[in-house]
């Protein structure tokens, strides 16, 4: 008998699959029998191979039917998913509850959106007595295999079912080589919370692709040259995964043509899957403003719409005489337009983490989760996407006041914010000048003026609102409601 199975030998599911094995569990291992063959082959090969590497065996064994591979788990069965989200777990559910008993745990890993898990947690549990959970997985192949972080999301009970392997398998990160594994919290939870992080994973993106072209269209700077500066920012407090890559993927040389970089050769127009435009629709659900994510995906959309850019290009282009705001002209000054860009990049992402933990505040708050937000920190600091170094102060910030509902409002946050919104204000001002696009830099600082504005201009909009449609307003010096008869006089003068 195993102890665990998992349904789906796709790229996630192969990979999770020889992590567990690797750790010591004996695993059953689930493919649609059409493609059987070549999935679960290349995953036992791949079991025998790595598994004599490193002098251990791994247990994996391939299973043709779904009773047979249900009956090979020791009881309370415990199932990982790994297969496209909706339908497919929809129909995968269903055909499982046949086979399993009370008490079993089935793990949905793939990114679904969490209303779904929602839906099917309840729907498992009061109809057949099986947890479903709902787990975020980052980290992509490669974490999968050595060490993703995990967003488990479900009932308490289901969580102590499987935390022996999911707590074996995650990253580790910290001091004291902490899993990045904890439970998020009940129902979609897990899901909610992965979507968030993609969310801010688009953002991340955006502003490295900004400064990437800051960097070339202000200083002509070449790849190689961008890649020493993102390879030095990644050594102090921008060091993250996104980093790294960003300056292994600047001077990839391109196997097709030699001596040109891979970059250059790639069609500038962004794909996506959906996660980053979930966020952003989820955080309008609930009245929450992600600024910096909205820029990042509708950048992503822009992108797309190729042909239209083009023939912008040729209309637009003689419109864009610089306007001097250059604070850095010539090579002396470039050291400081790269310091500017350094506290650029590091203020927005406060901000756009700063705005994704809000989220997930309200999230918590409204769908009563009561996720805890420093050890939300701690699991994404090793395997995922977005892990970053910041992510250390970002829990601490919130082990001192857990129910804080901004990032802002921390002390260390605040003063460093404070210091880098000069470089931020000085590299988005530089931009427009010159006609460059900085969607994320620039929704970043408008996010941060806008916060720190006691009084906006909103008295405004309510009066328009109020003018045309009689929807009331609020005084500031009186309770109530309030309309006024705006319409003005026939015989004024203004
Ligand atoms: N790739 C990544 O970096 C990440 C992916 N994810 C999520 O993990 C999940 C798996 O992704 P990934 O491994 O990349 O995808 P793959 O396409 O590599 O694998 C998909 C797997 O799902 C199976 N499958 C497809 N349709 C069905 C169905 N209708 N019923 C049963 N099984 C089905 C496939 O089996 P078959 O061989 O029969 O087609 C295959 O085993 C997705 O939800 C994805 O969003 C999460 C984090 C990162
Ligand atoms: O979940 C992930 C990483 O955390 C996946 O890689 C995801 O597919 C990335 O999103 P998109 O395809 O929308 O860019």
């Amino acid at each position: 008998m195993n102890e665990f199975g998992v349904f789906g030998m796709g790229t996630m599911g192969q990979n999770l699959a020889l992590n567990i094995a690797e750790r010591g569990f004996r695993v059953s291992a689930y493919n649609r029998p059409d493609k059987f063959q070549a999935r679960i082959w290349e995953a036992l090969e791949r079991a025998k191979i790595e598994g004599s590497k490193e002098g251990k065996s791994m247990m994996i064994e391939a299973y043709t039917s779904l009773p047979d591979f249900v009956s090979s788990l020791t009881s309370p069965r415990r199932i990982l998913l790994s297969i496209p989200s909706g339908r497919p777990v929809d129909d995968t559910l269903e055909a499982l509850a046949q086979l399993l008993s009370k008490g079993d745990v089935v793990i949905d890993s793939g990114n679904e959106h969490f209303i779904q898990t929602e839906r099917r947690s309840k729907m498992m549990l009061e109809k057949y007595q099986i947890h479903h959970m709902g787990m975020g997985v980052s980290g992509g192949e490669y974490g999968a295999r050595n060490g993703p972080s995990l967003m488990p999301g479900g009932t308490k009970e289901s969580w102590q079912r499987v935390s022996d392997v999911l707590l074996a398998i995650a990253a580790k990160a910290g001091p004291n080589n902490e899993s990045c594994v904890k439970w998020v919290g009940p129902g979609g939870s897990g899901h909610y919370v992965k979507m968030v992080h993609n969310g801010i994973e688009y953002a991340d993106m955006q502003f490295i692709a900004e400064a990437y072209d800051f960097m070339r269209h202000i200083y002509g700077m070449g790849n190689i040259e961008i890649a020493a500066v993102f390879s030095n920012w990644n050594k102090g407090r921008l060091r993250s995964y996104l980093f790294e890559i960003t300056s292994e993927i600047l001077i990839k040389e391109d196997d097709q043509q030699s001596g040109n970089f891979l970059l250059d050769a790639i069609l500038d127009q962004s794909g996506q899957k959906g996660t980053g435009k979930w966020t952003v629709q989820e955080a309008a659900n609930i009245g929450m403003a992600v600024p910096s994510i909205s820029a990042a995906l509708e950048a992503r959309f822009t992108s797309a719409r190729k042909a239209e850019r083009v023939m912008c290009d040729k209309v637009y282009s003689r419109v864009v005489p610089p306007i001097s705001v250059r604070g850095h002209v010539g090579a002396t000054a470039k050291k400081a337009g790269l310091e500017a860009l350094e506290e650029a990049l590091y203020a927005s992402k406060i901000l756009a983490y700063a705005q994704g933990f809000t989220m997930i505040k309200a999230a918590s708050d409204e769908f009563k989760w009561n996720i805890c937000l420093s050890d939300l920190a701690l699991i994404w600091r090793g395997g995922c996407i977005i892990r970053a170094n910041l992510l250390n102060g970002i829990s601490a910030a919130f082990k001192q006041v857990p129910d804080s509902p901004s990032l802002l409002f921390d002390s260390s946050f605040a003063e460093e914010l404070f210091t880098a919104q000069k470089g931020l204000r000085q590299v988005v001002l530089e931009a427009v000048g010159e006609g460059l696009a900085m969607p994320g830099l620039a929704s970043s600082l408008s996010y941060f003026d806008s916060m720190r504005r006691s009084r906006c201009p909103a008295n405004m909009i309510q009066a328009q609102r109020d003018y045309f449609g009689a929807h009331t307003f609020k005084r500031i010096d009186k309770d109530g409601s309030f309309h006024a008869t705006w319409a003005r006089p026939v015989n004024s003068k203004l």
